[in-house]
C-alpha cells in the first residue's frame, strides 16, 4: 500500500548556515495516528512546514499520497490539513465564512453538506453565524481544525494542538481527533504532553537536533524500553541495605523507608522470594506496590542517552 507519506533523505540547513533536519526517513501509513516528540527547537516545525510546502528541504524527497511535494505541489498539498500552533483567524468573518472560504482556496467546489457535517462533529454547528471574535478561544481552535478540513484532505498534521489549552478542552481535543481519525483521516501530530502521544498516538516517532532517533508502534516501545517497579513501604526506616537484599537488587531510598526493585518489563520478578527475603531479614512493610514507566519517562531516558 502507498504510504500516506514517505520522507526519504531529508536535510533542511536554513539560510544562516543552521542545520534543522538531517537525513530524515519516515513512512506514515493511511489511518494512522502518529506523534512526533521531540524537545524545543528538535526540528518539528521544520519537517512539518515542508511536508507541507511552506518551507523549502535544502535536500531528498518528500511524497504526500505518492505525489512529490515539489513537482507535484498542487495535488500535494490538497491532501493536506494543516492546523497550526498559532491562532490565525480573520476575527470579524463567521464561523461559516472562514470554512467555506479556506474550502474555496483549494478550488473545490462548494459543498455545504460536507461543511456542515464537519462543523457538526467540532460542535461548532451552533455557533456557524457567529463572528470568530465572539468565540472563547477553545472554539477558535476547533475553528482552525474546521478550516483545515474544510477541502476534504486525507491527512491532517496537528502543531501543537493543545499547547496552553485547559484539561477538559484537551480530553475534548483527543475525542475530536480520535473521531476524525475513525472517519479515515491520518493524523500527524507534534506534542510535548507526552501523555498525549501516551493516550491518542498508535507510533512514535522520537526527534532531537534534526534526527529522527526512532519511530516505533507505542504499545512495542513501551514494552521494549518500559520498566516496571516494585516497591516495598517500611514500617520502620532502615539506615542500611542489608547485604542479602541488596544482592536481590532491592534498593533503598534516601529516607530509608523504600525498598525498591526495578526489573525489565520482559522478566517476571520472584516477587515471593524477594518477600521472603524481606522477611528473613526482620524487616516489616506497611504497603506494597508496583508501577510502570510512562511514556514520559522512557522519553526523558532517551534524550539523556543521546544528549
Ligand atoms: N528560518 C529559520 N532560520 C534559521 N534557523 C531556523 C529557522 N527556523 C527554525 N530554525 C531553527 O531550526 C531549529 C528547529 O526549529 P523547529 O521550529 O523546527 O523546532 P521544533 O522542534 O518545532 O521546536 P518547538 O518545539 O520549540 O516548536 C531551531 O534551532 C530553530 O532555531
Amino acid at each position: 500500500m502507498v504510504a500516506a507519506i514517505s520522507v526519504r533523505e531529508l536535510d533542511k540547513t536554513y539560510a544562516s548556515g543552521f542545520t534543522a533536519l538531517k537525513s530524515i526517513q519516515l513512512e506514515i501509513r493511511h489511518g494512522e495516528i502518529f506523534a512526533l516528540l521531540g524537545p524545543n527547537g528538535a526540528g518539528k516545525t521544520t519537517l512539518i512546514s515542508i511536508i507541507c510546502g511552506l518551507v523549502k528541504p535544502s535536500g531528498g524527497q518528500v511524497l504526500v499520497d505518492s505525489h512529490d511535494i515539489i513537482t507535484q505541489y498542487r495535488q500535494a498539498r490538497a491532501a493536506i490539513g494543516l492546523v497550526p500552533q498559532e491562532i490565525t483567524l480573520d476575527s470579524f468573518a463567521t464561523v461559516w465564512q472562514a470554512v467555506s472560504y479556506s474550502r474555496g482556496l483549494f478550488g473545490q467546489p462548494a459543498n455545504p453538506a460536507y461543511l456542515e457535517k464537519v462543523l457538526r462533529n467540532l460542535s461548532l454547528w451552533d455557533k456557524r453565524d457567529k463572528k470568530i471574535v465572539t468565540l472563547s478561544g477553545g472554539m477558535k481552535r476547533r475553528v482552525l481544525i474546521a478550516k483545515a478540513l474544510a477541502h476534504e484532505p486525507r491527512i491532517l498534521f496537528l502543531d501543537e494542538p493543545t499547547a496552553g489549552v485547559d484539561v477538559a478542552l484537551r480530553k475534548d481535543m483527543w475525542e475530536l481527533v480520535r473521531r476524525l481519525r475513525n472517519d479515515g483521516v491520518t493524523i500527524i501530530l507534534t506534542t510535548h504532553y507526552i501523555e498525549e502521544a501516551e493516550e491518542m498516538a498508535d507510533r512514535i516517532g522520537v526527534i532531537r537536533h534534526g534526527e529522527l532517533l526512532l519511530v516505533e508502534e507505542k504499545q512495542t516501545l513501551m514494552h521494549r524500553l518500559g520498566k516496571k517497579q516494585l516497591r516495598l513501604q517500611l514500617a520502620e526506616p532502615l539506615a542500611q541495605l542489608p547485604p542479602a537484599l541488596a544482592s536481590h537488587g532491592l534498593q533503598l531510598s534516601e529516607d530509608g523507608l523504600t525498598l525498591t526493585h526495578t526489573y525489565d518489563k520482559r522478566e517476571a520478578p520472584d516477587v515471593p522470594g524477594l518477600l521472603q527475603a524481606v522477611h528473613e531479614a526482620g524487616l516489616r512493610y506497611q504497603d506494597i506496590h508496583t508501577q510502570q514507566s510512562s511514556l514520559e519517562d522512557i522519553f526523558v531516558h532517551l534524550i539523556q542517552e543521546t544528549a
